[in-house]
């Protein structure tokens, strides 16, 4: 093992398997941190399987709970790992009008909100595991959706006039800006931490789940056209999470 500690939310399925296989492949001690207990086993023992150097362990985390991700935080904080690499890969995406555990629109409380608390619940690790020529990383799985969304600020939880595309796209908006202000912030305070965003394209994964029948039959005969693999979406986050080329660079 080489001594560097990453987190990749939602790590179970998707691109964020293929992230944290592939970190645990470069040596990288990876915690996966999911809400599906079976998938996270499954993944841990699956990436066991494979890799010779590196780790891969699972801890539960809901995103859609503020109180669950305090509490996987200080889990987390209470083992004395440094942590090199945070990347905020869960998603949902299109699902109908639902309310995280404190009752904020799903898009938004857990792609933004959950990612930005357990951000700032980590930032000081985060900050002490990085060093001059080599900072931690911050990794926000964005989307080019956001290009279409906008924030509305005055009803940030799409309250009588839910639209999925909307919240999503307003969800990806705001880890967008968390990132760009984030790096400021880090870099005015002389931290050692990057952040960035990355966009993995369009990519065929369970996030789909939630189209409606029709366009999901539409989407079919285009999937492997169109859509990358899990692993070829799961490149651009890696490269943001551990390229050389990208030290010291961000938002
Ligand atoms: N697939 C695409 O075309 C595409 C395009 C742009 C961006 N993205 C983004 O990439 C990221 C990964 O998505 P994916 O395409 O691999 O889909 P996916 O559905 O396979 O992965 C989503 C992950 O989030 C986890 N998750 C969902 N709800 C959670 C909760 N309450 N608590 C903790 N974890 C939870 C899931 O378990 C899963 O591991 C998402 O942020 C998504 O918005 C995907």
């Amino acid at each position: 093992k080489n001594g560097r500690v990453a987190i990749v939310t939602g790590g179970a399925r998707g691109m964020g398997f293929e992230i944290a296989r592939h970190l645990a492949g470069l040596g990288m001690h990876v915690l996966i941190a999911g809400n599906v207990e079976s998938e996270g086993l499954a993944a841990v023992a699956t990436i066991h399987q494979e890799v010779k150097e590196g780790k891969a362990e699972f801890l539960y985390l809901d995103m859609a709970s503020q109180k669950s991700v305090r509490l996987f935080a200080q889990r987390f904080k209470d083992r004395g790992l440094p942590l090199h690499v945070l990347v905020n890969n869960a998603g949902v995406m299109l699902v109908p009008e639902l309310q995280t555990e404190e009752g904020v629109e799903l898009h938004y409380g857990l792609n933004f909100l959950g990612h930005f608390l357990l951000t700032g619940l980590l930032l000081e690790t985060l900050a002490r595991s990085g060093t001059p020529g080599r900072s931690a990383r911050v990794v926000n799985m964005a989307s080019a959706t956001h290009y279409g969304g906008r924030l509305d600020l005055d009803n940030l939880n799409s309250r009588g006039c839910y639209s999925a595309h909307g919240a999503y796209a307003q969800s990806k908006v705001a880890l967008v800006m968390f990132g760009q202000r984030l790096q400021r912030r880090a870099a005015a305070r002389g931290l050692h931490v990057t952040a960035n965003a990355a966009d993995p394209g369009m990519v065929d994964t369970a996030l789909y789940d939630f189209l409606s029948a029709p366009a999901k039959l539409a989407k079919r005969p285009f999937t492997g056209l169109l859509f990358r693999t899990p692993a070829e979406g799961a490149s651009t986050a890696i490269y943001a999470a551990v390229s050389p080329e990208l030290e010291g660079v961000g938002g």
